[in-house]
This record gives C-alpha cells, structure tokens and sequence, in this order.
C-alpha cells in the first residue's frame, strides 16, 4: 500500500524531507505547502533531480484551505514549517489525514491546538524525529538511575542561524528532571545540522552521551519511520519514542528497517 504524504515546509530541511520522500518504495509526495512565492506550481521533484513529476508546491496564501484538504486528501501531513501551521492543516483531519509534526518549538496556544487535534485524527509530535535521539534519550535515563547522584549538563550544537534553544535539549532536560534554564547549554557555530550530549559528571570520571545528525537526511528518514507507524494507530497523540518501542524493546529486529534510517535507500525511477 502506498502512503500518500503531503509536506509543510520546503526549507532547510524540508526540502531534503522531501527528497527522502521521492527516494521511498512506499510514500508518495502529493503536495508541498510553502509559506514563500518561491517555486510555486513547479514539482518538488524536478526541483531536487528527479526526472518524474511528484510534490507540487503550493503556497498557503493562495490556497482556500478547506477546498484544498477536500480535493488533495492525504494519509499523512508532516510539518517541518512553522508553530503556526496547525491552524492551516487543522482543516485536513475532517478528511482523515494524519500528522506527524516535527516543529521543534511550538508555542503554547499552537500545542494546545495540536493536542486538540489528537482528538479527531492521530498525531505524532516530536521535537527530535531521528532514530538516533532517542536512543541517547533512553541511555540517560538508564544512566542517570545508576548513577544519581552525577553532575549532568545537556550540551546543544546547531547552525548560526538557529534561533530557538533546541527542544530536543529541552525535552531531555524534562525527562532527567533537569531546570532547562541551568542545565541546557547552547551553542550556534557554522553549519551544525544538530548535535546533542548529555555530559554525566563523576569524581573519577566523565560519561558522555553524543547524537549528531550528519545530514538532515536522517529527519526524513525518521518522518517516514514515524509516518508508516501512525497510519496503524486511532486518534491520540504518540511521542516518537512510542513509535520506537518495539526497536528499543529489542521486539522488533532493527535489522529488518535499517534501510531506512542507515543506508542510502535506492532511487525511485517512476
Ligand atoms: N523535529 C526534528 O527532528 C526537526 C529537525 C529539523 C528541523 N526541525 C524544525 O522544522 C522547522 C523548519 O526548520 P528549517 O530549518 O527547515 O526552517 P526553514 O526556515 O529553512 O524553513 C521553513 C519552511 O517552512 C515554510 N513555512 C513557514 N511557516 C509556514 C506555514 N505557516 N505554513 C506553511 N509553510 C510555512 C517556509 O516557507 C519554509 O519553506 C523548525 O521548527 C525546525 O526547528 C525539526
Ligand atoms: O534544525 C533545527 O532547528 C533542529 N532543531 C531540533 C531542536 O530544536 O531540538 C533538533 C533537530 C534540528
């Protein structure tokens, strides 16, 4: 069964979402929502290399929403856009789409919103969509049981540009049980996609816990592990480490999925 996606966002890292999209035996990229004029009516995929037509961008100002949704349903809507986006795209659950949002700061009337929304349609939000992430998120809190009484600082590393402080940091910092405000460190250098460590401080010792994403690739590549899992799931709103449970379980063989977040995944030709 194919997986019909529609995309908000077309920066940064949503064009190379898109990209892992395309590259997917089992998505297909309907449509690309984009706040900027630029590139609107062209195809996502002629655009990244492709040779076929896939992913049209739109641009939200000139879209009558509740029309849209009707006649370009989708599966699933992934957001790598804005905090704000929720109210565009709370239009399309009437019409059964799904959503995973990767929107890494919301602000707090747009979280309600979306929270809302887990009401009509299932909802999967997180701060930090790579496979890798929650991993070091499970690590530490092993860690931190062993060792309680450890010094534990949350360091966070991303592009110059990157405004906001990292929610993944701030979401660590939360399952630790940590004050965000004394113990996330931010760092804004260069062109770092996105590293994070958790930094277990001994007399004698010192544990490091490092993720760093090399490639935004792996954001598309946990966008689609996260849509495949939604599209079996009722209303409700799931956290990625929920996704991810089987394979932290050890009851599903990550083996059988490492494609998909660790090797290139073959180019799809039609
Ligand atoms: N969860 C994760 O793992 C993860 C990873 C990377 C980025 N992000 C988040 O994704 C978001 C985008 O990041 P980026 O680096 O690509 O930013 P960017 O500024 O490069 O791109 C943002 C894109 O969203 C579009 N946009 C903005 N508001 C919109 C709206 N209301 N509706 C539709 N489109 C809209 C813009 O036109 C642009 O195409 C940020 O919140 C970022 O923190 C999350
Ligand atoms: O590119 C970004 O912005 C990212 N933000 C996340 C965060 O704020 O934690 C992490 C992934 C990249």
């Amino acid at each position: 069964m194919t997986i019909t996606i529609g995309l908000f966002g077309f920066g940064k890292t949503g064009s190379v979402v898109a990209k892992e999209i395309i590259n997917d035996f089992e998505c297909e990229l309907k449509w690309v929502m984009r706040e900027s004029a630029m590139h609107e009516g062209e195809y996502a995929s002629k655009l990244l290399g492709f040779d076929h037509s896939e992913g049209k961008i739109y641009r939200i100002e000139n879209i009558c929403m509740d029309q849209f949704f009707k006649h370009n349903r989708v599966d699933v809507i992934i957001d790598f856009s804005s905090s704000s986006a929720v109210n565009v795209y709370k239009e399309a659950v009437k019409y059964g789409s799904k959503i995973v949002s990767a929107i890494s700061n919301y602000d707090q009337e747009d979280i309600r919103k979306l929270k809302e929304l887990s009401r009509q349609t299932a909802v999967l939000y997180s701060p930090n969509i790579t496979v890798g992430i929650n991993f070091l998120m499970e690590a530490s809190k092993s860690l931190q049981k062993i060792a309680p009484n450890a010094d534990i600082e949350i360091i966070e590393e991303h592009f110059r540009g990157k405004q906001d402080v990292s929610g993944t940091a701030l979401r660590i910092a939360e399952e630790l049980g940590l004050d965000k405000e004394q113990h996330v460190n931010s760092i804004r250098v260069g062109g770092i996609v996105g590293k994070h460590e958790v930094v277990f401080g001994l007399p004698n010792q010192t544990i490091r816990i490092v993720h760093e994403s090399h490639n935004r690739a792996a954001f598309g590549q946990g966008a689609i592990y996260a849509s495949k899992w939604i599209m079996g799931k009722e209303t409700g709103i799931y956290s990625m480490e929920q996704a991810l449970s089987l394979i932290m379980s050890g009851e599903e063989d990550l083996e059988k999925d490492a494609e998909r977040f660790i090797a290139d995944v073959p180019i799809k030709t039609s």
